[in-house]
């Protein structure tokens, strides 16, 4: 089943504002044109009625944003109607920016003020400085995350630079709210330099209760967080590292139930030695996973090489145990899983016809995956991509909502292994075994009970592994 659904914030929306002359509009005309030309009209809403005409708005619903203007031409072509003007939805959406900050309380009078403000705030800033800790009770900290990037590797963009990777990072907040309820805020850094990137993020931590690190390109990213993890006591978490390989994770072991292996038995390939690549193999390494080999641009990665980039060369260490050598066709024979997190267009249906029986393919790039899941529907397992309009959305969206809930939760101190491998557990067990099909491993991020899952099982593994610095009251 390929589906491409071109509703809601999925595909591309226009508002088309037309101008009617005389009582009515001939609907079916107008409705026969758009959809004859590859649109949707999913709603018209009347704005004026006058005695000479009126103007309604049409919202349609387009695949590509090339079908819009030949819609735009026939219309204005019947006689009566005009075309005003048009507004694309997701611009609407972004007018202003899409949070704000918002009060808890209302300052109603001058007695309120003196306690928000000075001078009463004055004894909650010296209980503060008594015992640093305390900020985890009478300020934001407990419930804030920084969104940090540097606009290097915004989703397949690449380094567009931090101001128009904003929009994401603003995305990312309204994810971490509505899912979770955790407060977030956008920080885009105008630097790309590691030591200076990590030397601000220290100097902004006072005011934050965990650090997201995100579309922040490869190598950097590792140092980046690295050094953050051991200078800072609250959790670091590159998200397009350990968010990517903990849902990757929780899809692979759901798609082995489909394709009737297991995780120990099987080889998997993973193309793409970048920021999620290096973290996806690592966590299935450490989850049981004998044989994993690494493609990048160079073909398959083999020890004893030397790469152009060093996480290259050291991956190449700890992975391909059997030195299996050239290109990505190569190491695709027999192999059981495909995990892509490189480049759009990259696999094709020959290479997934020479790896063994039921092979599991997560063409993971984004926004365009390694293959269209349609092009193999028939030969794979499990096909998977990183978008919402195909089944089996692998999306790093479905774990750091509920891992920074868990994490602030309990205070964690960091998000160590044992916590990402219970998040990826948590997210497998939301569809019961008797509810899986090749179209259905990973839970909906709509799925309210992922958070509620994750936030359950991270916690207690930050309880057993001892770096929760407050335990919740059900789990005392
Ligand atoms: N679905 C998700 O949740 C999710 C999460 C994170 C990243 N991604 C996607 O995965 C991709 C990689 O993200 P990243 O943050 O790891 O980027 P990155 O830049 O750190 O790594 C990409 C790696 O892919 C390699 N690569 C590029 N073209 C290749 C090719 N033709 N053959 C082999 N290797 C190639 C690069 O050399 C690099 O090592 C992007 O498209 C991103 O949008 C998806
Ligand atoms: O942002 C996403 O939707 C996924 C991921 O973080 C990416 O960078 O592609
Ligand atoms: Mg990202």
């Amino acid at each position: 089943m390929t589906q491409r659904n071109n509703k809601g914030l999925g595909g591309k929306s226009v508002i088309i504002r037309l101008e009617i002359v005389g009582d009515r509009m001939n609907f079916g005309l107008v409705a026969n044109i758009v959809s004859s030309l590859g649109g949707d009209i999913i709603a018209i809403d009347t704005i004026h009625i006058g005695n000479e005409g009126s103007v309604r708005d049409m919202t349609v619903n387009v695949v590509d944003a090339s079908d819009i203007a030949p819609i735009l031409d026939a219309i204005g072509k019947i006689p009566g109607i005009r075309v005003v003007n048009t507004s694309d939805r997701t611009f609407l959406l972004h007018l202003g920016g899409k949070i704000e900050v918002t009060p808890k309380v209302t300052i109603q009078n001058r007695d309120d003020l003196s306690r928000v403000y000075t001078p009463d705030v004055a004894r909650v800033c010296a209980a503060i400085r008594e015992d640093a800790d305390k900020a985890f009770s009478l300020t934001i900290k407990r419930n804030t995350v920084a969104v940090v990037s540097d606009g290097t590797a915004v989703l397949g963009l690449g380094d567009i630079g931090p101001r128009a990777a904003m929009p994401v990072m603003e995305g990312k907040a309204m994810l971490f709210k509505q899912f979770a309820g955790v407060d977030a805020f956008p920080v885009c850094l105008e630097t790309t330099d590691a030591d200076e990137i990590v030397r601000t993020i220290k100097a902004i931590s006072p005011a934050f209760g965990g650090i997201n690190l995100e579309d922040i390109s490869s190598p950097r990213c590792f140092e980046i967080e690295e050094r953050l993890r051991e200078e800072l006591d609250i959790p670091v978490f590159h998200d397009d590292q350990h968010g990517t390989a903990v849902v990757t994770y929780a899809g692979l072991i759901n798609a082995l139930k489909i394709a009737g292996k297991s995780l120990s038995d099987v080889t998997i390939v993973v193309c793409g030695i970048g920021a999620a690549g290096v973290a996806i193999s690592k966590i299935l390494l450490s989850a049981g996973v004998k044989e994993l080999i690494g493609v990048d641009k160079e073909g398959i990665l083999v020890q004893g090489e030397t790469y152009s980039n060093s996480v290259k060369t050291a991956y190449a260490e700890y992975t391909n145990p059997n030195r299996r050598t050239g290109s990505l066709s190569d190491a695709l024979v027999g192999t059981d899983v495909f995990i892509g997190v490189s480049a759009g267009g990259m696999l094709t249906r020959d290479m997934v016809a020479k790896m063994a029986p039921n092979p599991i393919v997560f063409a993971m790039a984004n926004p365009s995956p390694e293959i269209l899941p349609g092009e193999i529907d028939d030969i794979a397992a499990v096909a998977a991509t990183g978008r919402s309009d195909y089944p089996n959305q692998i999306n790093n969206v479905l774990c750091f909502p509920g891992m920074f809930r868990a994490a602030l939760d309990c205070r964690a101190a960091e998000i160590n292994e044992e916590m990402k491998l219970a998040a990826a557990e948590a997210i497998a067990s939301v569809i019961p075994d008797d509810k899986l099909s090749k179209y259905d491993i990973i839970p909906s991020v709509f799925d309210q009970s992922v958070v509620e899952r994750i936030r359950e099982r991270v916690v207690r593994a930050a309880i057993a592994s001892g770096v929760a610095r407050r335990i919740p009251k059900e789990y005392r």
